[in-house]
């Protein structure tokens, strides 16, 4: 049995080599799982030919990225972009926002299960807690949707579009709660991803981007088609107790919440993607994480 060693708080440990294991941090760098299965098995038969019966995780890494410059340099390249963040000096925070309906969701459980990451939130979960701390008449912004918080808010009659009025003091209470999530997963040190309508750049605060590897996603839909179809498609599945009259009723307060979300991310530093095609959105997301944060900050 091949056994790798590591060290943890300057502790050595010796754990026993894992095909899975290994498959799974070469899906990270974009393999498929099927040919990721195989190429840890061929990767164990190798180190079995070279009498390898310890090694170490830095030295086990090496001998991964060049079975892969052999296979696909490119690969080999987001394999060791990743494990260098992998080895950043803190825990990876992915904040996916976009309006209602557009797929942050989904996504954010696809890039969770891409990259092995167990701690995923979504902001109408921290919503709906503050529902329950904070009462309708304290409060009555939260308790609506983002697309007709207005209905709850004095509007100045001078307000230029009361929507996004009410969106916005919406998105201001819950990310009081958004930033609560990053602190506590910095304080743990666990990668998270947080996401849903209430991530827009500019109310998170700058501080903590800077500071921390945080990384904001706006996903769009920019044909409004297929934004509707979305809503189709979520509402026919019989376990989704939401109605799909109420967004058909206010799509068109949708589609403002994401112009004024997308505004918000043209000033700030956030990737904005054209949520269309699951596969190209989530490869995008993981090149710019890579991009951005294959070195150590
Ligand atoms: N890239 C995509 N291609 C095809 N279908 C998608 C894509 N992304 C999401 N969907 C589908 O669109 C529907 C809405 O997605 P999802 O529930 O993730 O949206 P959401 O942004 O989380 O919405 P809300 O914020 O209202 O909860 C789901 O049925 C989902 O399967
Ligand atoms: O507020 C919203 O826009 C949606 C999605 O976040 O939540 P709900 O389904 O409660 O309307």
């Amino acid at each position: 049995m091949i056994m790798v060693k590591g060290k943890v708080d300057g502790k050595e440990y010796q754990e026993p080599f894992s095909k899975g294991i290994l498959a799974r941090s070469l899906t990270t760098a974009d393999m498929g799982s099927k040919k990721a299965y195989e190429a840890a098995t061929e990767i164990e038969l190798k180190l079995i030919e070279n009498n390898i019966n310890v090694i170490s995780i830095t030295e086990l890494s090496e001998f991964v990225a060049d079975y892969l410059r052999n296979e696909d340099p490119a690969i080999a390249e987001k394999y060791l972009k990743w494990r260098t963040l992998r080895k950043a000096n803190g825990p990876l925070i992915i904040l996916i926002g976009g309006a209602s309906g557009v797929g942050t969701s989904s996504m954010a459980f696809e890039l969770a299960n891409r990259l092995g990451l167990k701690n995923l939130i979504s902001t109408d979960m921290i919503r709906e807690v503050m529902r329950k701390i904070v009462s309708k008449d304290l409060s009555p912004v939260i308790h609506k949707s983002s697309f007709n918080a207005y209905e709850s808010i004095r509007i100045p009659k001078l307000a230029s579009n009361p929507v996004v009025e009410g969106f916005r003091n919406q998105v201001e209470v819950v990310s009081v709660g958004v930033e609560a999530i990053i602190e506590r997963s910095i304080k743990e040190g666990i990668s998270t991803i947080i996401e849903g309508v209430h991530i827009v750049p500019g109310f998170i605060n700058e501080e903590l981007i800077e500071k921390y590897n945080i990384v904001v996603f706006t996903l769009t839909i920019s044909d409004p088609e297929i934004h509707k179809s979305r809503f189709y498609s979520r509402c026919r599945q019989p376990w989704v107790k939401r109605s799909l009259q109420s967004y058909l009723d206010n799509f068109n307060s949708i589609r403002e919440t994401q112009d004024f979300i997308v505004n918000q991310a043209k000033l700030s530093d956030s990737y904005i993607i054209d949520n269309v095609d699951v596969t190209t959105t989530i490869d995008m997301m993981m090149n710019d994480i890579i991009d951005k944060y294959g070195g150590i900050k």
